[in-house]
């Protein structure tokens, strides 16, 4: 385990809490009507304190702790798709979960990435007050910045509590967020192998 993970293992332990935020939790237990006083409450300020640490870390940490030294010289210029990468966040319009899947791919030029960085990556940015759409477009830039590679694809499939929860309270629908860059906008049939290496693992196809 390198400096890095060891630190960045410690945030995400969800030891600390974020300062100032268990005393606004109580007042958030009142407000809806509850006693913050009572035995099964008492600790659920602390509690949320360091859930919130830990859901909103993407605020504490870089683009340059979430991939170290993982960069790496490389000859190929194939397709690398890394799918299936679940994501939890947190709609910045209601403080409500959305969560899901990202498949992240690029056409490398000269330089490759670890590939559990594309995660990191996805966490790095889903760990925030987001939209669906910012998350899908820092991550491909994020990609851009650290490859310049050939092209960055990333498509997101979000199921948005406070779609189902309240509002408008739809159960089954999801929302599927896209970012090309370079050939995979220019160029249909890189898209389109992308695509359908993806397409099978979205809901309900
Ligand atoms: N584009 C986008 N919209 C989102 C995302 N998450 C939540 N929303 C939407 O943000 C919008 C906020 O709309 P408002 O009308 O201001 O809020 P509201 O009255 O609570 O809206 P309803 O959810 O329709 O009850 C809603 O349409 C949500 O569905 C996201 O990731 N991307
Ligand atoms: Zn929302």
């Amino acid at each position: 385990m390198t400096e890095f993970d060891t630190e960045r293992h410690h945030i995400v332990q969800e030891k600390q809490e974020l300062p100032g935020l268990s005393d606004l939790t109580a007042q958030w237990l009142s407000a809806v009507g509850e006693d913050p006083q009572r035995e099964g409450l008492q600790r659920t300020p602390h509690r949320v304190a360091k859930a919130w640490n830990f859901l909103t870390d993407g605020y504490r940490l870089t683009l340059e702790d979430a991939v170290g030294d993982a960069i790496f010289a490389s000859e190929g210029s194939e397709m690398v798709i890394v799918k299936d990468i679940e994501f939890y966040s947190m709609c910045e319009h209601h403080m409500l979960p959305f969560f899901g899947r990202a498949h992240v791919a690029y056409i490398p030029d000269g330089k490759i990435l670890g590939l559990s960085k594309f995660a990191r990556i996805v966490d790095l940015y889903s760990r925030r007050l987001q939209v669906q759409e910012r998350v899908t477009t820092q991550v491909a830039d994020a990609v851009q910045q650290l490859l310049e590679p050939k092209g960055v694809a990333v498509l997101m499939e979000g199921v948005h509590l406070c779609m189902a929860m309240r509002g408008v309270q739809k159960q089954n629908s999801s929302t599927t967020t896209s970012a090309m860059r370079g050939l995979f906008r220019s160029d249909p049939r890189t898209r389109g192998e992308f695509m359908s290496a993806v397409q099978g693992t979205l809901r309900g196809r």
